[in-house]
């Protein structure tokens, strides 16, 4: 074997770190065994959580000083057999219907950056056995170096690995594959002595075509065919085809994809594979890469050429998944006039002149939006920019946060935007359970928060142009400071190449991205559904703002689009902050701002209830827990009522109107009093209703229906409270609406059910069509449904 060319030619590859063949010393393995890292349970509160991950570090600080030393050998037919029975095991399980990682796992996230050192690290390697994904996100298999050195391999992030078929993973990484790693890490085992071989970043692999120049002169010490496995992976550019046809005949487009790619590497300029490529990219929503490809044909072949009219198609469809809408629109337009006849193109010229009314103008069907949310969670909608900038700000960490550029007045658009990569519940697998502990922040993440990683590694894997706008999120400290400016210049579109990734994902930068810029949207038109695990999306654009619990802006979600609204006027040049959360006691606001790297805000809210003292601020968290618990409801008036007082007495006489907790301890009250159905209790709910809204912030009118009645809105603010969520005051407010009613005051009613309309026109920036949807089951409940039809 050539070595010093192996050398030169992986050097070249940028693979590595490589180690010269001759400082490697196999034949004196140290078979040190290591204390294991402490034990994770998987019921642990938050409080043990944090314990846990640091005691982890602690763990994890001792190991890392270890000195490298040489990689044991492990007996290479030994590590085969394993694999097979592990394999053999998961496909015992498939047949009798269990799924392959139905246990459950813990995964880390964020850990730190180290390398469990040995001195014999190999970056060329063939596939020794078949594969299995016994966690939810590695894929597991045993490979050998050219010396015939073999090793356990995991491979973590890969794109479609987390929890597929077996023979998915046979079809991507059959035996025989050869792949060049790029940094991979030989970690030491936690139990046992067998040495990992690990690679994070699924572009950190390279697939290596058998007419590569890194092959030539390279023999394999075991023999050119893998023992076992006489059926290598296709050599020809024709059989790699049809098992691209194959695979997207069966939707399968990565495989499909995959097998393309293997069939250009061999013969590059073969346009039906290129033309069928694009198409299993498109289907992949590798719009980069459908585009670069069908972008490819057009200029090879003449517009007359049959592959011409699909390609132009397909070329004008990654535009408008791209969000180029008006060069979409202007292929489609061209495609049109080449094809008269056929009507295929027309809706899409619509969409897209729909999305480019929305990026200009921020008008939006909201009530559509909605409607559309509620049949598919995912909406389509262009991004839109109100008058915000991006700035320099030294004081928020990440150095940057967003201000207005014109004066702006209470509900006014400031951004709509889709997520980079979103993840809801019905997103996540129904046979697999996984806990993240998150070592920075030392939280438990949401089940939700590993498929949202997965799902960005793959979005930028394959649209590798969209990579600087997460890498130019804030990373923490930890990482090089983020240029001042947001977001960075559009890209241009860039060939994906499968088999030798040309772009850099960086999973610990990832991770620590995620930990800092993750949102869990609250979802207007499905709250109820995200109950059962919080959803988690990366807004880009969002993650500019800076966070107050009183902030001057307000945002929720349609779908997935992530809309912020001014939440009072803000004067020009004024940092634009929204809330992070909406946690009634400062303690859990605390640990919700935790998760995103938060130690302290420095809002009104924050610094009042810190007056207060700590000994109150336990003292309320307590009382909340109280408050919260499932059997509050069947509680005597005369325990809730005392609660109620409980609660107010931990805020400071001297404070502002701002009690959140106390805002949902009256309303707790007057849901009790207005239980009983006795008029007088009804009346006197409506004191602790109105005196709920003053503590989220809102300024009741004179003529609110505490004294006299009057036409115009009881509510005489011009803000819309942060520190809540706009579901609840609305929903007070309704109450509010549906006691009138029941006391027969209809005119009283109908101004209240006017205020929530207010409100929710203000803060959803829609009329009466999206209240009585956003409503509908609520005025439902109440009896007033055809009520408020009439008089809104
Ligand atoms: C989503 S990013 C916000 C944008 C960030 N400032 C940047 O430059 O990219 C969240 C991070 O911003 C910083 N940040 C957000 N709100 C802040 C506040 N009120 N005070 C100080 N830093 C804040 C924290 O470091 C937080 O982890």
């Amino acid at each position: 074997m050539d070595t010093e060319r192996l050398a030169v030619l992986t050097a070249g590859l940028s693979l590595g770190p490589q180690v010269p063949r001759h400082h490697h010393q196999p034949a004196h393995p140290v078979a040190r065994i290591r204390r294991p890292p402490p034990r994770y349970r998987h019921d642990m509160t938050a409080n043990e959580v944090a314990q846990y991950t640091k005691e982890y570090e602690d763990w994890f600080e001792e190991d890392r000083k270890i000195p490298p030393e040489p990689a044991p050998i492990v007996d290479r037919n030994q590590l085969v057999s394993d694999q097979k029975q592990r394999r053999a095991h998961l496909e015992r399980l498939a047949i009798q219907g269990a799924r392959a990682g139905s246990a459950a796992n813990a995964l880390l996230m964020n850990y730190p950056i180290h390398c469990h050192a040995y001195l014999h690290i190999t970056s060329l390697v063939r596939r020794l056995a078949p594969a299995d994904s016994a966690r939810m996100v590695a894929v597991q298999t045993v490979v050998e170096d050219t010396e015939g050195i073999a090793n356990d391999l995991s491979i973590y992030n890969f794109p479609s690995t987390s929890s597929c078929s077996l023979e998915h993973l046979d079809a991507l990484f059959s035996p025989g594959t050869v792949l060049a790693i790029r940094e991979p890490t030989l970690k030491a085992p936690t139990q046992g002595i067998r040495p990992l071989l690990r690679v994070d970043s699924p572009t950190d692999i390279i697939f290596v075509p058998p007419n590569s120049p890194l092959l030539r002169g390279i023999a394999w010490r075991t023999g050119p065919k893998v023992a076992g496995y006489p059926m290598a992976p296709p050599i020809s550019a024709d059989a790699w085809r049809e098992r691209g046809d194959d695979h997207f005949k069966a939707s399968q487009w990565l495989l499909a994809a995959f097998a393309y790619s293997h069939a250009l590497a061999l013969d590059p300029n073969a346009v039906s594979i290129r033309l069928n490529r694009s198409e299993a990219y498109l289907r992949l929503k590798y719009y980069s890469g459908a585009l670069h490809d069908a972008q490819g044909i057009l200029t090879k072949v003449g517009s007359g050429d049959p592959s011409a009219y699909k390609a132009l198609f397909r070329l004008a469809k990654a535009r408008y998944g791209r969000r180029e809408y008006s060069m979409a629109q202007n292929d489609f337009v061209r495609w049109k006039s080449r094809h008269p006849d056929d009507s295929a193109a027309d809706s899409w010229i619509d969409r897209c002149r729909a999305r480019l009314r929305e990026r200009t103008t921020g008008v939006y069907d909201w009530s559509s939006l909605f409607r559309n949310a509620r049949r598919q969670i995912r909406v389509d909608a262009a991004d839109f920019f109100g008058p915000i900038e991006v700035r320099r700000m030294g004081h928020r960490g990440g150095g940057r946060g967003v201000v207005t550029t014109q004066d702006v007045k209470t509900g006014e658009l400031l951004l709509v935007t889709k997520p980079f990569a979103s993840v809801y519940a019905s997103d996540l697998p129904n046979d697999q359970f996984t806990v993240t502990l998150d070592l920075l922040s030392r939280t438990k993440r949401e089940r939700t928060d590993s498929l949202l990683l997965s799902r960005i590694i793959e979005k930028i894997y394959g649209n590798p142009d969209l990579h600087d706008e997460v890498f130019h999120l804030y990373a923490g400290r930890g990482y090089p400071a983020p240029p001042d400016t947001y977001p960075p210049p559009v890209a241009t579109a860039v060939p994906v190449d499968l088999l030798y990734p040309k772009v850099d994902i960086d999973i610990a930068q990832l991770e620590a991205i995620c930990t800092y810029n993750n949102f869990c949207p609250f979802r207007l038109d499905g709250p109820q559904m995200d109950k059962e695990a919080q959803p988690a999306g990366l807004y880009t654009s969002a993650s500019m703002f800076n966070h107050s619990c009183l902030a001057n802006a307000t945002w929720y979600c349609i779908g997935d689009i992530m809309i912020i609204r001014a939440a009072e006027p803000i004067p020009t040049g004024t940092e634009v902050t929204i809330p992070y959360c909406v946690e009634e006691s400062y303690l859990d606001r605390q640990a919700v701002l935790q998760k995103h790297m938060l130690d302290r805000c420095d809002c009104r809210l924050c610094e009042e209830d810190r007056r207060d003292g700590e000994a109150q601020l336990r003292r309320r968290h307590q009382l909340k827990a109280r408050l919260d618990a499932a059997t509050i409801m069947s509680a005597p008036l005369a325990e809730v009522r005392a609660l109620e007082k409980d609660i107010a007495a931990t805020y400071g006489r001297t404070r502002g109107a701002i009690r959140p907790l106390s805002a949902l301890a009256l309303h707790v009250v007057a849901e009790k009093l207005r239980m009983s159905g006795n008029a007088r209790h009804m009346k006197e709910s409506l004191q602790y209703d109105m005196q709920a809204l003053e503590c989220y912030g809102f300024v009741l009118a004179h003529d609110s229906g505490r004294s006299s009645s009057g036409p115009k809105l009881p509510i005489a603010s011009e803000r819309l409270p942060t520190a809540t969520s706009i579901m609840e005051p609305a929903d007070i407010m309704l109450r509010i609406a549906c006691t009138y009613y029941m006391l027969r005051e209809e005119e009283n009613a109908a101004r209240w059910l006017k205020a929530a309309l207010w409100l929710t026109e203000v803060s959803v920036g829609s009329g009466k069509e999206l209240f009585m949807m956003v409503h509908e089951e609520t005025l439902q409940r109440m009896d007033m449904l055809s009520f408020a039809a009439r008089v809104l």
